[in-house]
């Protein structure tokens, strides 16, 4: 199960748009129905106009009319442990993420959302 949604990430990041980082990164969402939605990054010439693969993943899931993230796993190709970057992690914060499932050199490595971004901000405190 883990290693399906690790697996939708790594063919992600084979779609992935990075020609000026050469890092190229795949995620994958388990949403709220059990459905899963990929994204890959995507650079542009104007860099700070880049966008992740995680917050594409949320994009397309929200598109698709859902609104809940279970899990989400992230791959780069390095190999080492890639987890989402900051504004990243905020946008799945909006969207109720519970876990995310990182490839390390033992396989899928899962961490409680909350662990990664404590004291959060989100929907509930406004
Ligand atoms: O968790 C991450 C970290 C980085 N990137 C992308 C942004 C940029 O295209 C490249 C280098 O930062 O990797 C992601 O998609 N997700
Ligand atoms: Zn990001």
């Amino acid at each position: 199960m883990r290693e399906d949604l690790v697996r939708a990430a790594e063919e992600a990041a084979r779609r992935a748009y990075a020609p000026y980082s050469g890092f190229r990164v795949g995620a994958a969402i388990r949403s709220g129905s059990g459905r899963v939605y990929t994204g890959c990054n995507v650079e542009n010439a104007s860099f700070g106009m880049t966008i992740c693969a995680e917050r594409n993943a949320a994009a397309a899931m929200v598109n698709s009319g859902e609104r809940k993230v279970k899990t989400i796993a992230v791959v780069s190709p390095d190999g080492e442990r890639t987890f989402p970057c900051g504004a990243c992690r905020q946008v799945l914060h909006e969207f109720g993420c519970e876990e995310v499932v990182v490839r390390s050199e033992n396989g899928a490595v899962s961490y409680p959302f909350r662990e990664i971004l404590p004291h959060a901000f989100g929907p509930e405190d406004l």
